[in-house]
């Protein structure tokens, strides 16, 4: 099948095996250049590990500490003649690179909200590693059952209390124009802090340690955005910041039970805005993302989810580092995002970018072909005119 991205609004409905498997190549080429990351760890298992931060974080642990690492995600697996989603290629990838570096990789496909996934986890932890010394919670999910009530609740990202109104970019057409988001109601407030709150981290962490398969001494991280005042009504004030908050608060329950549990411990690292299939779901943010990415690049200060991650493993997490926390005790790898000298300038093309001179003030070019390579294409050595089987097994 000769295999093109079909771009439809903020998603591509198609995936490359060959392009997936090329990009997770370049995220492994990239850790390794980087040198072993010392006292790394050593059994992680990885909740949202086939795309963006958390498939980052497995190559990390993997190619710079020799992990061993269980990964857990929701994606299309391929059939004959049927592609599969970027996530599956992408776990396919990494589990074959990593089995012929000796390296354990198992995979489970399927609802980590549920309590299934959860029992699946932990019979393959105590089958096969018998404790997980980190994991990190990297799930970004449009919605969630929930385990205990069978509802089912949807995420949204609206502002709260007023509507909002602020520039957007049709990333695909180029256009910028004005958009005005109403606010949020009470319950769609409610369920966007279910599916993107802390309580499934919290049952993950409760059902784990119940079952002895957590190390003595286990670090857990979730991911989070913090981002410039021009976004806050959509994200830090937003649905999703009040989300953000509920998984602090989590954060801070977990940390004192793995505390507790052979001096172990948990935090929330606030990452820098990267263009993921999370975030370009997201109104407003694309274009700040393209202004971002324009003055990062100029100031060589750009990086991607592996650079962020290879960061935070390298000197936040281990190699003899101490975890650096700001006042409200989180780490920040979003700090060369949020220097002064970028916010600045962020700040003083936002108001100018129209339709006409997008191309010129902002990054929209790297901005397309960075979504475009997370589903596997414009990546080198892949000839996109030549027949490639849809289909790829996850390796075992
Ligand atoms: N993208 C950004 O700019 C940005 C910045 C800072 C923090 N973050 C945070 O990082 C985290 C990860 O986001 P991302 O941008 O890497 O997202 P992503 O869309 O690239 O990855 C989401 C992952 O979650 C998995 N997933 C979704 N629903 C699932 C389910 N029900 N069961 C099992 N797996 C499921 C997907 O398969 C995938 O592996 C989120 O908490 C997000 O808020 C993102």
């Amino acid at each position: 099948m000769v295999i093109k991205p079909k771009v439809r609004g903020f998603i591509c409905v198609t995936a490359h095996p060959a392009g997936c498997a090329a990009h997770v190549q370049q995220q492994i080429d990239y850790v390794k250049s980087k040198g072993p990351v010392r006292d790394g760890p050593k059994k992680v298992l990885v909740l949202g590990a086939s795309t963006g931060f958390g498939l980052a974080s497995r190559v990390t642990a993997a190619f710079g500490s020799g992990a061993a690492t269980l990964g857990v995600f929701f994606e299309r697996p391929s059939e004959d003649g049927r592609l599969a989603t970027p996530g599956w290629y992408n776990s396919a990838a990494f589990t074959r690179a990593a089995l012929d570096a000796g390296l354990y990789a198992k995979n489970i496909n399927g609802d980590a909200f549920s309590d299934a996934v959860k029992r699946q986890a932990i019979d393959l932890i105590k089958a096969d590693l018998g404790q997980v010394d980190l994991v990190v919670y990297s799930l970004a999910s449009p919605r969630r059952t929930h385990p205990r009530t069978g509802a089912t609740h949807k995420s949204c990202l609206k502002p709260i209390g007023a509507p909002y109104t602020n520039k957007t970019v049709d990333t695909d057409r180029g256009i910028v124009s004005d958009v005005t988001i109403e606010p949020a109601t009470e319950t769609e407030i409610a369920d966007t802090v279910a599916v993107m709150g802390g309580e499934d981290w919290e049952m993950w962490i409760d059902a784990l340690l119940e079952a002895g398969v957590l190390a003595p001494g286990a670090t857990s991280v979730a991911y989070s955005y913090i981002g410039p005042e021009v976004t806050w009504p959509i994200y830090k004030n937003g649905t999703i910041g009040t989300a953000k908050i509920d998984l602090e608060r989590a954060a801070k329950k977990i940390d004192a039970a793995l505390k507790a549990h052979g001096y172990g411990r948990a935090f929330i690292s606030v990452n820098k805005a990267l263009v993921t299939q999370a975030s370009s779901a997201i109104p407003v943010v694309p274009l700040y993302i393209s202004i971002l990415y324009k003055i990062m690049k100029a100031k060589g200060l750009h990086e991607g989810c592996i650079e962020q991650m290879q960061r935070l493993f390298a000197t936040q997490l281990y190699n003899g580092s101490a975890l650096a926390f700001d006042d409200g005790g989180r780490v920040r790898v979003d700090n060369w995002e949020m220097r002064p000298d970028v916010q600045a300038e962020a700040a003083k093309i936002w108001p100018q970018v129209t339709t006409e001179n997008l191309a010129a003030l902002t990054d929209i070019e790297g901005y397309r072909s960075e979504f475009l390579r997370l589903f596997g294409f414009g990546l080198p050595g892949v000839n996109y005119d030549a027949d490639y089987e849809p289909h790829v097994p996850m390796p075992e």
